[in-house]
């Protein structure tokens, strides 16, 4: 569905974005993450036609966007990290009036803002969209954006800065629409939420890739698996396989080494203690995105 190859985007002398290559399958959701200023906007800027690479290519449905801009701009959506609206307008008008900069017929326009406010759950009671809340404001920007029923989208942060509900309606959404086969493409600071959606995730940091995997994927390659054993023993004074810490009565250990969780429950044995419990702590991707970003992590 989406090709991007070698992209690149300088400003002067700065490079925003840097050899990025990767593909969208159709019907895919892909997550972009990293910390402020890794060029996220900027690639979506450019995959939305925005912002014209310094170099690479980016073609959609086989269509280049240097080449095709205009075709390609009829089936893509683009939400932006912010986005004005109209605010003296009422929002079934303001959609109204995109529909038809986009060509959509009166009818089918109706009937498709009229969907689109049942599915946003966007009841805004004929209020002006100045009067609108933050989460209304943002429900109001996502219907534009899928006002010519476009088939690929491009959001940017769709539910930052919103309140737990809206955000988790707005992230239902964005899963309904793959569901409908839409391809959506979106940025996010929420590391959950791109791990609870996203099909492929791509964390950019300094404008380069760092990695680009499923979710399971990214843990695998980077996240350390540790073990967490918890056993009961009357004195503990002669162990000294690893470090100790005090859960209530019982002790505990945390390590990534498993011949020392084999050890230690031998151990445990010979003293006549019992295990008390043992599992895995998987990290969650926030985690390990944090270490990637060079912050570092401490388990307790
Ligand atoms: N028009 C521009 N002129 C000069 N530098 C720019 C321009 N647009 C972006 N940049 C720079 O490019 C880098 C990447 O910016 P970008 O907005 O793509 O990052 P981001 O990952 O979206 O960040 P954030 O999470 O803060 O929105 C930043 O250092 C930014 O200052």
């Amino acid at each position: 569905m989406i090709t991007v190859e070698g992209l690149r985007k300088e400003y002067g002398d700065f490079v925003a974005v840097e050899n990025l290559s990767f593909s969208i399958g159709k019907g895919e959701i892909f997550g972009i993450v990293g910390p402020n200023g890794a060029g996220k906007t900027t690639t979506l800027k450019m995959l939305s036609g925005l912002v014209r690479p310094s170099r690479g290519t980016i073609t959609m449905k086989g269509l280049d966007i240097g080449r095709d801009a205009v075709k390609i701009k009829s089936f893509l959506g683009f939400l932006p990290e912010e986005s004005p609206l109209y605010e003296g307008m009422e929002v079934d008008d303001y959609l109204m009036f995109f529909a038809e900069l986009y060509g959509v017929g009166k009818d089918v326009a109706g009937k498709r803002i009229n969907d689109l406010l049942f599915d946003l759950s966007l009841n805004a009671g004929g209020k002006k969209i100045g009067d609108l809340s933050k989460g209304m404001k943002r429900k109001v920007a996502i219907a534009r954006s899928l006002i010519n029923d476009p088939d690929i989208l491009i959001f940017d942060e769709p539910a930052s800065g919103l309140d737990p509900m809206t955000s988790r309606y707005i992230t239902d959404y964005v899963r309904s629409l793959r569901e409908a086969g839409k391809t959506v493409i979106f940025s996010a600071h929420n590391l959950y939420q791109v791990e609870s959606l996203c099909d492929n995730i791509l964390i950019l940091k300094n404008g380069r890739m760092v990695t680009l995997g499923t979710a399971a994927r990214i843990r695998e390659e980077f996240g350390k698996i540790q073990y967490r054993l918890e056993f009961r023993v009357d004195s503990a004074e002669d162990y000294g396989l690893a470090e100790l810490k005090k859960a209530g009565d019982d002790y505990v250990i945390i390590t990534n080494d498993i011949s020392i969780i084999n050890n230690t429950t031998k151990w445990v044995a010979s003293k006549g203690g019992d295990i008390v419990e043992m599992r895995t702590i998987v990290p969650s991707l926030e985690e390990i995105f944090l270490e990637l970003m060079g912050v570092e992590l401490f388990v307790d």
